[in-house]
């Protein structure tokens, strides 16, 4: 499996593209959020929206979900064919309600099952979305009165949705479900209220933070380099197997 960040930061940040990851597995791509950067990001990188073979979303926020509506419209007028959306299925209603409804709506857009191939998933079961992907949505905590959700790839990578610190489901994905790489969000400096703090994750058993990498962070991050412990930054635009 394949992993480029087509951008790694956080939602005010300027010199990085929103935090949304490209998935690629035997060909298949997936695309986890697809935020107000994300056309650009794309463009950026050469990879055109009809290119994806999904997108899955983790919460409402729009450094996730801004860039569903261009998504929405370019594969109807250019491409003429419904995108493939997975999400959970408490999202469902306020992804289509709260966000896409205002810009999407015309005749024949009435509900988000009009503008996409909606894929609905459940927390806690695991879905195959292609050959050799799989996956798990795990509801985290990030903002009350805000459902957020966590992914699971192919039983054995963990990438956090934004997130307030969880130690105690870090160390039981690595103790007792074989969790062995984590790609999970930071808030570099202050008080984490709705994101993990650097220092919090910096408190985590060395093993764990050996297969953490950081990402949906600030546009200060270079001041970070070599003070994030065992952990690494992910980099935007880079591929890593995994
Ligand atoms: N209670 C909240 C809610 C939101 N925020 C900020 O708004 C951003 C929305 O996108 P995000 O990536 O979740 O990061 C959130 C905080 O920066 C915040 O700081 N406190
Ligand atoms: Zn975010
Ligand atoms: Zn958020």
């Amino acid at each position: 499996m394949k992993l480029q960040m087509i951008g790694t930061g956080n939602a005010f940040a300027k010199k990085y593209f929103n935090n949304n990851a490209l998935i690629e597995q035997d060909g298949f791509k997936l695309l986890i959020d697809c935020g107000i950067t994300a056309p650009l990001a794309l463009y950026e990188l050469g990879i055109g929206m009809e290119e994806l073979d999904a997108v899955l979303i983790t919460h409402t926020h729009g450094d996730h979900v801004g860039g569903l509506e261009e998504y929405g419209f370019q594969m109807k007028f250019k491409h003429g064919r419904k995108p493939v959306l997975y999400l959970a299925d408490t999202l469902v209603e306020p992804l289509w309600n709260h966000t896409l409804s205002g810009g999407m709506t015309q005749e024949g857009l009435d509900k988000l099952e009009d503008a996409f191939e909606v894929r609905q998933l459940r927390a806690g079961e695991v879905q195959e979305l292609a050959p050799n992907l799989c996956v798990e949505l795990l509801r985290t905590r990030h903002i009350a009165g805000k459902k957020s959700y966590s992914v699971i790839l192919n039983r054995d990578v963990f990438y956090s949705a934004d997130m307030t610190f969880d130690r105690e489901l870090l160390e039981t994905l690595v103790r007792d479900r074989g969790i062995r790489r984590i790609f999970h969000e930071v808030q570099l400096e202050g008080p984490g209220q709705v994101h993990t703090t650097l220092d919090e994750l910096l408190s985590l058993p060395e093993e764990i933070q050996e297969m953490t990498k950081l990402m949906h962070y600030a546009d200060n991050k270079d001041r970070f380099e070599g003070r994030a412990g065992k952990m690494g930054f992910l980099e935007q635009g880079e591929v890593y197997s995994i």
